[in-house]
C-alpha cells in the first residue's frame, strides 16, 4: 500500500494556495466513486462512521478499532488520501497516542483530534471544551506517536461557538505552538471571524460546517483555508437511495422497473471488475 505517496499528496494540498472540497466517504465503494469523480481527497467523519458502522446517531458510542477498521477498508480500496475526523481520540492522551498508531496503520492520510469534552459528560446540557493544557497534551502525544513524518496531525476546536472567537484564536495558537500540522476550526459563521483567525495563526487550516458567504472557495484560498467541508450528503442519499428501493420492490415493483438503481456498468467499475476478470485469467487459468 502505498501509504506514503498519498501522504505527500495530502500534504501538498495543505501547502498549496487552494481550498478545496473533499469528498465524503465512508466505505470501499464510496471512496473508489469519489477518487473517478477527480476529489483529490477524501474526508471520513466521526458521524458517518457511527452510521455506517453502528446505525447509531454521532454520540461517540463508536470505538477506536470499529473506526479505523473501517477507515483502513476505505483506504485499501483505492488510492484516495483520506482524512478522518478521530474525534477526540477515544479517550484521554494516552488514548490519543493508540488512536494516531491505529488510524497510521489503518493507512490514514491525515487526522484531526479536537479538544471538545466528548462523549458529553453526565449533566451537561451544552458542548463543553477540555482545558487548553489537556488539548495541547493531546497534540503532543499525537504527535509523539506518529511513526511516518508525512502524516499529518490537525487540531481542531469548536471553540469558536463554544466559547469565543478569542478562546478559538488561544487554542488554535496553543496547538500550532505544539507543533501539529493544521488548525481544523468548526462553528466559523463570518468572515470577520474567519480573518481574525487567519491573521493570528499561522497553519493551513481546515474549515468544518461553513455556509453563506464562507463558501467562496476563492476567498477562503487567500484566507490560508486549504480543506472546507461540505457536510456528508452521500451517505444521506444512500439511505434514501436504499429506502426507496425497498420501499418500492416491497410495494411490487419488478425489479427490472426499479428507478435509481446503478447500471450494471457502474457496478462493474466501483467494483474494479476489469482487475478481478484480469487476474482471474492470470492466475486462475
Ligand atoms: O465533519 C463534520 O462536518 C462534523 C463532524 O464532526 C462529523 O460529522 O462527525
Ligand atoms: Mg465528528
Amino acid at each position: 500500500m502505498h501509504w506514503t505517496d498519498r501522504r505527500k499528496r495530502f500534504r501538498a494540498l495543505l501547502a498549496g494556495d487552494r481550498c478545496i472540497h473533499p469528498g465524503s466517504v465512508f466505505d470501499p465503494i464510496s471512496a473508489r466513486i469519489a477518487e473517478d469523480l477527480g476529489f483529490e481527497i477524501g474526508m471520513f467523519a466521526g458521524s458517518v462512521a457511527s452510521l455506517t458502522v453502528l446505525g447509531a446517531p454521532d454520540l461517540i458510542v463508536l470505538t477506536l478499532s470499529e473506526f479505523a477498521g473501517q477507515a483502513y477498508r476505505i483506504n485499501r480500496a483505492g488510492n484516495l488520501p483520506l482524512m478522518v475526523d478521530a474525534d477526540h481520540g477515544y479517550g484521554n492522551a494516552l488514548n490519543v497516542r493508540r488512536t494516531v498508531e491505529e488510524l497510521e496503520t489503518a493507512g490514514v492520510s491525515g487526522m484531526s483530534l479536537e479538544d471538545t469534552d466528548l462523549p458529553t459528560p453526565h449533566g451537561t446540557t451544552a458542548p463543553r471544551l477540555i482545558s487548553i493544557a489537556e488539548g495541547v497534551g493531546k497534540m503532543k502525544a499525537a504527535l509523539g506517536a506518529r511513526q511516518d513524518p508525512d502524516l499529518c496531525i490537525a487540531g481542531r476546536t469548536s471553540a469558536v461557538s463554544i466559547t469565543s472567537l478569542d478562546d478559538a484564536i488561544a487554542r488554535g495558537r496553543a496547538y500550532e505552538e505544539a507543533g501539529v500540522d493544521a488548525l481544523f476550526f468548526v462553528g466559523v459563521r463570518t468572515r470577520a471571524e474567519l480573518d481574525a483567525i487567519s491573521e493570528a495563526t499561522k497553519l493551513p487550516i481546515i474549515l468544518g460546517g461553513v455556509s453563506g458567504d464562507l463558501t467562496d472557495l476563492a476567498y477562503l484560498g487567500a484566507r490560508r483555508v486549504r480543506i472546507a467541508l461540505q457536510g456528508h450528503q452521500p451517505f444521506a442519499a444512500a439511505v434514501k437511495a436504499t429506502y426507496e428501493t425497498l420501499k418500492a420492490l416491497r410495494e411490487g415493483t419488478q425489479p427490472s422497473k426499479l428507478q435509481g438503481v446503478a447500471s450494471p456498468e457502474l457496478m462493474k467499475k466501483v467494483t474494479r471488475d476489469a482487475d478481478y476478470a484480469r487476474w482471474t485469467k492470470d492466475f486462475l487459468g
